[in-house]
């Protein structure tokens, strides 16, 4: 019997992407779509290459609405997930897309996100240590955000198998598509085109506890994060480029050959063969992840950099790779690691 599926913020970049994945996945019917704003319109209005789904119509984020399904994808801006979510019932399968329930700590959140927070989920990112048992048989999810799934699949190796010193520098440029769908003045295209500008310069971006969180629990010990976003002028992807320094001792075998163990059965994490280096064209519209890693002998420090899509693996491929762990089906239903070229 097919999966039924519904996704809330149906209209917006990230509700969009599930909705693109879904219909290529052989297991899930797509129930309801809900949106905000846009309730009442067709879809066909606001996601035009969602074809199949034109003439559906947005109803409003309800409980009503969302009532009935195996499976909810909560694709809405933070905070707005955990009101929904205790509306839908423990034997529903609720995959968060949004912040709410991805930190452990919440003095952490309040400092960010400056409201009460509203609890911990198992963590969508399945090539983590630990990770795909928590999510197998969950019926919650949270999804992680796009700079530190980039981030975390970047470094986690290196503090895994303690190559690195607990400290992290990650400088990660990102598509506009990343700041989500409504009008935004600096992401205006003349703004943004021909151009690239820093921001959240100084630890003041939301994701850096996140990333400190994920590679802490990979090293077992506090690591420190110093993350710099950018913003690039294309409309998907993230290249994020990291670096440790090296402890004594490492050499540039050990670290390939700690990557090479580390990604060797992930079907969707790419380690590239020497000499070649990731790039976002390549992971488009894919939920592959392309890393390159290398050891700098004179600053004594380990370089990895990861290309994602941050609509793709960096939100709803993650997000449709979990559910297919928490429902027990093949964890790349549905999901294809092949890029759109040139
Ligand atoms: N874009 C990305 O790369 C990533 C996004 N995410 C997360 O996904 C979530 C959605 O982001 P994104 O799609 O980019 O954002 P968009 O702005 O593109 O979409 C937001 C969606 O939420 C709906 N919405 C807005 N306000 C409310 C409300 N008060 N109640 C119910 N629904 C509401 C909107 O409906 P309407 O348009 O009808 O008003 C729209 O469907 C966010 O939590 C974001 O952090 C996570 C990782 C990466
Ligand atoms: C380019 C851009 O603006 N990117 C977003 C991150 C998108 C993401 O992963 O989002 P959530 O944590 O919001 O889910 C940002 O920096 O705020």
């Amino acid at each position: 019997m097919a999966v039924r599926a519904a996704v809330a913020g149906a209209s917006g970049y990230a509700g969009g992407e599930v909705l693109r994945l879904l219909l290529g996945h052989p297991e899930v019917e797509i129930g309801a779509l809900t949106g905000n704003s846009h309730a009442g319109r067709r879809l066909g209005e606001l996601q035009p290459h969602l074809l199949p789904l034109a003439d559906r119509v947005l109803a409003e984020t309800t409980p009503e609405a969302l009532a009935g399904h195996d499976v909810v994808f909560l694709a809405l801006p933070h905070g707005h997930s955990a009101a929904v979510a205790e509306q839908l019932g423990p034997d529903v399968l609720v995959v968060d897309l949004g912040a709410d329930f991805r930190l452990k700590n919440p003095a952490d959140w309040e400092r960010f996100y400056g409201s009460p927070h509203a609890g911990t989920w198992p963590y969508g990112l399945p090539e983590l240590p630990g990770a795909r048992a928590a999510l197998e048989g969950s019926k919650r999810i949270a999804v992680p955000g796009c700079y530190p799934t980039a981030a975390s699949l970047a470094l986690a190796p290196a503090y895994a198998a303690s190559l690195v010193e607990p400290e992290a520098v990650i400088v990660a440029a990102s598509g506009t598509s990343g700041a989500g769908k409504s009008p935004k003045p600096h992401l205006l295209g003349s703004e943004v085109m021909g151009s690239m500008s820093p921001y959240g310069v100084g630890g003041g971006h939301r994701h850096t506890p996140e990333m400190i969180q994920n590679l802490s629990a990979a090293a077992g010990e506090t690591v420190t994060v110093s993350f710099t976003p950018t913003l690039a002028p294309m409309p998907r992807g993230i290249l994020a480029t990291c670096s440790a320094k090296a402890r004594d001792g490492v050499t540039a075998d050990a670290v390939r050959a700690a990557y090479a163990k580390a990604y060797a059965d992930e079907p969707f994490v790419h380690l590239l063969p020497e000499g070649q280096w990731p790039a976002t064209a390549a992971v488009y519209g894919s939920n592959a992840v392309q890393i390159q890693v290398a050891y700098d002998p004179a600053a004594h420090r380990v370089v990895a950099i990861s290309a994602i899509d941050n609509l793709t693996k960096g939100t709803a491929g993650g997000a449709v790779q979990s559910m297919n762990i928490a429902l027990g089906l093949p964890e790349e239903t549905g999901l294809s690691t092949i890029g759109v070229a040139p």
